[in-house]
């Protein structure tokens, strides 16, 4: 999928050595992810691209191809195939022609990770994986005040014990395979999150991220 644009925006960016920056955040469902990325944004002027948020918007578009595919995926608690995936952060990086991307929930399974490797790895800088280390308990406290309000297929007892159960068997050897490289910065997420954010900030401040 549109490997036109991106072999083009591919070559303008080695011309003007413009090396996308890619912090790759994981956590499990409800650890803080997205809240904590908003604020990076705002302070640090990353472009956040949640690998949930681009499913769900290929979800939605009339008549793609994925639709269905993706939608149960997610209702199942299961890793979308990084094709799909990888295209569609693929896409938003060339397409926001900027430099510092914050990754949000990916590489999230083995498969993630070798598809990336295989197409993205080489075109990016990872700087580092910002991991978000909450309990269990927590998290499915706060998915469940979440999904009050979020609309989401997935904000459920039912499936939420699904996406654990993904977590815990495919996303920690992720985190684990990172950590031996040395690249993991963890950070207690259990706090209120501003406290939360002002561990990330120092984070980011002391240089881990491009200002
Ligand atoms: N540190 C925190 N303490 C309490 N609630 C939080 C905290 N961080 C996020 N939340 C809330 O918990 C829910 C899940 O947070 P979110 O950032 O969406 O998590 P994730 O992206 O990891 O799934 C949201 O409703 C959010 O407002
Ligand atoms: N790399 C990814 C990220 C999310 N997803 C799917 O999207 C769902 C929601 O992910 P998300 O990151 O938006 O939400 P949280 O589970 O972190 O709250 C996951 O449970 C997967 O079904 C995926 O298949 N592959």
């Amino acid at each position: 999928m549109f490997t036109g644009i991106s072999m083009f925006t591919t070559a303008v960016r080695q011309a003007f050595k413009m090396t996308p920056n890619v912090v790759f955040v994981l956590g499990g469902p409800g650890a803080g992810k997205g809240t904590q990325c908003q604020k990076i944004v705002e302070h640090f002027g990353y472009v956040h691209l949640s690998a949930g948020d681009l499913l769900r918007e290929e979800r939605n578009k009339p008549g793609s191809q994925y639709g269905e595919l993706i939608e149960t995926y997610i209702k199942e608690g299961k890793i979308v195939p990084v094709e799909i995936t990888c295209s569609l952060l693929e896409r938003a990086i060339e397409e926001s022609g900027k430099k510092n991307f914050l990754v949000d929930g990916f590489p999230r399974n083995q498969n993630n990770l070798d598809g990336w490797n295989k197409v993205m790895a080489d075109k990016v800088n990872l700087q580092f994986v910002l991991f978000f280390d909450c309990p269990l308990e927590i998290c499915t406290a706060r998915i469940l005040k979440r999904g009050a309000t979020s609309g989401r297929v997935d904000d459920n007892i039912e499936s939420l014990k699904k996406r654990f159960n993904t977590y815990s068997t495919e996303t920690k050897p992720i985190i684990e395979h990172y950590a031996k490289q040395n690249l993991v910065k963890t950070i207690d997420a259990t706090r209120p999150a501003e406290e939360v954010y002002k561990e990330v900030e120092s984070l980011f401040r002391k240089g881990a991220g491009d200002k």
